[in-house]
């Protein structure tokens, strides 16, 4: 990779849109991708306002685009199927087509969520799409999309992210178990927890490398993109509390509990393990240990100054 431009992971070149305000991957790519990245989100960029997206094209002039915008309120999706595919669905769709346009990669962020759980062993790029809920399936309808309108789309299928920012599972459970002696949490649904920082990394690794390689066949389609290992929501909300707890905070009972004892309108994947071979065969690219990234995120949380 050429050298990087100071304070960023992206060697020297014109502008890349990354789509999305506050949200979790958006942040850590500006954060990690220098000034080279032009982040984007509400209200300049709007997915219900469709034309935001070709005027935000035009004013960015990106030679990238990476989509880390959606529709991510996973049980919400189901009173709001529209609001949810116009994000999901629509806008990738349009952001594809504006990249084709201009004969530039589009690196589309997707989720474990495109599966019901059933398989029983590690999804592979090949298995077929089985979503559960309005969100998995406007997220698999996204990525279908995103491919057929841009021959130059990667998706990068991700799953159960979370930052020292924004709203996610750990920052739930640590604020929880502030308040709280005793947490429930399911015990019996599995995957692989992803820190936003490392798919971040990931995401400017490959655009660096399209960069300094010229695009090729290959890296066209689906990837699997997660935290190496696995563990349970509750093994995560252990980990992250255990962590916590290095920091002073109280740890609380957290008792492992079944999904049929944790009602959701979406039902959620019991088993969303990725498997990400693929990911390192064509890029090079493998992400940390989930418990590696886990503890130096909540040591970024609790400790900020530290880090
Ligand atoms: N969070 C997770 O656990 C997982 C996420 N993913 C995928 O990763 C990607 C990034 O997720 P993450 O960063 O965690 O998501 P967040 O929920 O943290 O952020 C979502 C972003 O999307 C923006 N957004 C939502 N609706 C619209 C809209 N109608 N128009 C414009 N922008 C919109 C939000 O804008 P605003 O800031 O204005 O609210 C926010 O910036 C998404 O594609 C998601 O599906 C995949 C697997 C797991
Ligand atoms: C807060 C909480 C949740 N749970 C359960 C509910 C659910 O089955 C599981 C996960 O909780 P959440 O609803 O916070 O997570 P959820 O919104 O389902 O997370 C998903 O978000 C989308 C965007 C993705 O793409 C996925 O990869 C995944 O990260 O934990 C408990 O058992 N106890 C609790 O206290």
């Amino acid at each position: 990779m050429a050298a990087p431009v100071s304070g960023g992971l992206l060697p020297e070149g014109g502008p890349v849109l990354v789509t999305g305000g506050s949200g979790q991957v958006a942040t850590s790519l500006e954060r990690l991708g220098g000034p080279r990245i032009r982040r984007v989100g509400r209200p300049q960029l709007d997915f219900d306002r469709p034309d935001s997206i070709a005027e935000t094209f035009r004013s960015v002039a990106p030679v990238a685009v990476v989509n880390a915008a959606a529709w991510t309120a996973v049980d919400a999706a189901e009173n709001e199927p529209e609001g949810a595919a116009r994000a999901n669905r629509d806008a990738p769709e349009i952001l594809a087509r504006l990249c084709a346009e201009a004969g530039i990669p589009l690196i589309h962020i997707s989720t474990d969520y495109v599966f019901d759980g059933d398989k029983g062993a590690p999804y592979t790029e090949a298995d077929p799409t089985s979503p559960t809920g309005v969100y998995g399936r406007t997220k698999a309808e996204g990525e279908q999309a995103a491919l057929a309108a841009n021959p130059r789309t990667v998706v990068l299928r991700t799953s159960w992210v979370y930052s020292a920012t924004g709203k996610n599972f750990v920052r739930t459970m640590i604020n929880a178990g502030e308040k709280n002696p005793v947490l429930r949490v399911v015990g019996d649904q599995q995957g692989s927890p992803t820190s936003a920082d490392d798919l971040a990394e990931a995401v400017l690794r490959i655009v660096a490398l399209i960069e300094r390689d010229g695009w090729k066949p290959d890296y066209a389609g689906i990837f699997h993109a997660s935290g190496t290992g696995e563990t349970t929501w509750h093994g995560l909300a252990v980990a992250a509390l255990e962590r916590a707890a290095h920091h002073g905070r109280t740890m609380p009972d957290v008792q492992a509990i079944r999904t049929a004892d944790w009602p959701t309108p979406a039902r959620r994947p019991a088993d969303s393990r990725l498997d990400c071979d693929k990911l390192h065969r064509v890029f090079g690219v493998r992400l940390p240990e989930w418990r590696t990234s886990l503890d130096r995120t909540v040591d970024r949380l609790l400790s900020p100054a530290a880090s």
